[in-house]
């Protein structure tokens, strides 16, 4: 029986066909899979650089272009006839000497490029990889065949040009030569390229199905026509992984708990569903995938469902946020659901408190101290509140200055528990209070009397605050693949900058680097807005956007300056109508302004035509993704959000922070772009806007 795998081209490629066309492939592909007498034969391809490229007629006037070795046919495009053909004779396969993974060659485009790299080596002496002899170069599996070629390159523009027409296991280590970097330096980049790592295995270069095996970005086996119609049918993130992807997704086993850090569309999202699936299918006990919020909640269970279809495996995974999981517990334990305080009522107590407090500090000062200090470090009696230290606070307090802001803050929560209703941190901190009694000492190593769940995964984690994580702490016992953390602190929009190890959480840190959703135009852009400077949370220390780019190449980001807001609104609509006359699905343009009420006037301006558009505040973009974006209002006043930050009189400190969170917001909301960012103001840009 003929082994087949496909490369993501060939869902591609097969949906591009006609319909009827496609039908007829797909049909051919399963006969091949069964080796029916009607399916179809390799056929041998005139002047090929590589021999064991043939093709196999699978409609008409339409083929399979395979690569064969043994038993194993690797299809790697289909194609018209004619086109089939030209790529068969244009590419070579071959197998990295260093890391073992299967790469495609452009073999033709390289001739071509040859000549123009030698006349521009010619006019000078300069040579960009003079100071790496070719033992290194072969050492970290660059083709033999390419290293001639690279002695001609003068600049790191020319090697930037090579890289769409080179495979990224041969590209990457170049890059980090060609902008100086060490050998060992390539070699992390190339060990990056690893999804199944050799532990200490050789290489085979002649072996493509066993590179075929390590190479799962590239080449994922179908072994039957079921497989075959399910690689079809759902996203290609569901079957390819790009390798460092793959390797945290796939791990056996994780001693503890691992931390992914990365910058927006790297991934980290998919990581997590597939971490999920992997401990779902290997293991036993239920698992909780945490969202930032209930509404992305739905997005990622339905992900969930078309990547998960063993039905025993899925139902061991629950999907929701914090909030919700400390609701179920209170609402458990107090048996009836527990009341919240709603937003007017809490700021109504936080003014009766800054009238305690003689006016000396203000709501928002007593609202902050109290969710950063003293919820953060679970602190319980005014001794602890006198002696704790107050990271992120600039503002010293003495012991009066403190006693006067404990007071303050007891009347709020004295009244709270008097009305019996409670904050959603307040909730957070009281269920893990509730399952500290029964899993054992909260951070210590006790075991517990019971087992909420045996794996949690955690999406979006930057944005949780500590209490929070004390919840998610609890409810999961340490041991092997306890905690698995996604997050991008440069992402965060809310004011949580805690180092996972403050709170008793170990974890081995590993990072994503390449954007698989922005064009490198959007993210260069974004990372201007983000002002790409270190920012703390998650990780000990800081953490920054270096080596974070894109390998797609796009379209500038378009940012339109108007006189008024009525224009800058029609220009905005006339935008998203022609987006959806050029074919783009409604579901795939998000249109989204800082304030609730840029979100009516929009909503107003877009009127009826646009049904099915996302409308909404920045915020409401977390976590999700768009063809396009339009982003409406950046516009100086408006971005930062004035009452978003706290006055420099007040606190220098909180103030920065608080401009670091708007540009966070403003960068997530750029990066949510898959294809192209519109960015529009009226009157003066925001200062957060690139020149
Ligand atoms: N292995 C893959 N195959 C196909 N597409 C991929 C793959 N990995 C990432 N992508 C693309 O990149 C997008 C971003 O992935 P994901 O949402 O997981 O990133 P993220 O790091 O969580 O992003 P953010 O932090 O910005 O929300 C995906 O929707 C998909 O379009």
């Amino acid at each position: 029986m003929p082994r087949l795998a496909i490369t993501p081209e060939v869902p591609r490629d097969l949906d591009a066909l006609a319909q009827p066309v496609r039908r007829d492939a797909v049909i051919a592909m399963r006969r091949f899979l069964r080796n029916t007498t009607s399916a179809p034969h390799p056929e041998r391809v005139r002047n090929t650089r590589d021999p064991r490229v043939a093709t196999l007629r699978l409609a008409d006037h339409c083929r399979g272009v395979v690569v064969r070795q043994r038993d194993v046919y690797w299809m790697v495009a289909v194609l018209p006839d004619a086109e089939a053909w030209s790529y068969a004779q244009r590419h070579r396969f071959a197998v990295n000497a260093a890391i073992g993974v299967a790469e495609v060659w452009n073999a033709e485009a390289l001739e071509r490029v040859e000549p123009a790299l030698r006349r521009s080596a010619e006019s000078t002496g300069e040579r960009l990889f003079a100071h790496v002899c070719d033992t290194d170069l072969l050492g970290l599996g660059v083709d033999a065949q390419l290293i001639p070629l690279l002695r001609l390159i003068t600049t790191d523009a020319n090697l930037d040009a090579l890289e769409p027409l080179l495979p990224e296991s041969q590209f990457a280590p170049l890059w980090v030569l060609g902008q100086g970097g060490s050998v060992a330096e390539a070699w992390r980049a190339l060990d990056a390229q690893t999804a199944v790592p050799l532990n200490g295995a050789a290489v085979d270069v002649a072996d493509l199905p066993a590179a075929l095996e390590r190479t799962p970005d590239r080449a994922v086996f179908v072994p039957d026509p079921a497989a075959l119609d399910r690689a079809l049918a759902v996203p290609l993130w569901c079957t390819f992984l790009y390798p460092t992807q793959y390797r945290l997704s796939h791990q056996d086993e994780f001693e503890g708990s691992v931390l992914v850090t990365g910058g927006a569309g790297t991934g980290k999202t998919l990581v997590a569903l597939h971490r999920a699936a992997h401990l779902a299918r290997a293991g036993d006990g239920r698992i909780l995938l945490v969202t930032f919020s209930q509404g992305v909640a739905a997005e990622v269970a339905a992900k969930l469902d078309l990547l998960v279809q063993e039905a025993r495996a899925r139902e061991r995974i629950e999907v929701g946020n914090v909030e919700r999981l400390a609701h179920r517990i209170v609402a458990e334990a107090e048996g009836r659901p527990p009341l919240l305080v709603g937003g007017p009522d809490l700021a109504t107590l936080w003014q009766e408190a800054s009238e305690i407090s003689g006016d000396l500090h203000s709501p928002a000062f007593l609202l902050r101290e109290w969710e950063q200090v003293i919820l953060a470090q679970n602190l319980c009696t005014v001794q602890e509140y006198l002696s704790a230290r107050r990271p992120g606070r600039s503002v010293e307090l003495d012991d009066e200055e403190r006693t006067a802001v404990w007071k303050a803050i007891e009347h709020v929560t004295g009244r709270l528990r008097a009305a019996g209703r409670r904050t959603l941190l307040q909730l957070a901190a009281e269920a893990s209070m509730l399952l500290g009694r029964d899993t054992g000492d909260l951070l210590g190593d006790d075991a517990p009397r019971v087992e909420p769940y045996r794996h949690i995964v955690v999406d979006e984690a930057q944005d949780l605050h500590p209490a929070q994580w004390r919840l998610l702490r609890a409810a999961v016992p340490p041991g092997p693949d306890d905690l698995f953390i996604v997050g991008d602190p440069h992402q965060r929009v809310f004011d949580t900058r805690v180092a996972l190890s403050t709170l008793g959480i170990k974890a081995e840190s590993h990072r994503l680097s390449i954007s698989h959703r922005l064009p490198q135009e959007v993210l260069t852009w974004a990372v201007r807005v983000r002002g790409g400077g270190p920012v703390d949370g998650l990780v000990d220390g800081v953490t920054d956007l270096v080596g974070f780019r894109a390998t797609r190449p796009g379209h500038r980001p378009e940012v339109r300056e108007y006189t008024s807001d009525a224009a800058e609104l029609a220009g905005m609509a006339a935008h998203v109508t022609a987006w959806l006359e050029d074919g783009v699905p409604a579901d795939e343009i998000a249109v989204a302004a800082r304030t609730a009420e840029m979100v009516r006037q929009i909503k107003a301006a877009l009127g009826p035509a646009a049904p099915g558009v996302r409308v909404s505040t920045l915020h409401g973009l977390k976590g999700l993704e768009f063809r396009r974006v339009a982003l409406i209002g950046v516009a100086d006043g408006v971005v930062p959000a004035p009452d978003a930050l706290t006055p420099a009189a007040e606190d220098p400190t909180a103030r920065a922070h608080d401009q670091q969170r708007e540009r966070g917001l403003l960068y997530m909301a750029c990066t949510r772009a898959a294809e192209r960012l519109y960015v529009s103001y009226s009157g003066r840009a925001s200062p957060f806007l690139p020149p």
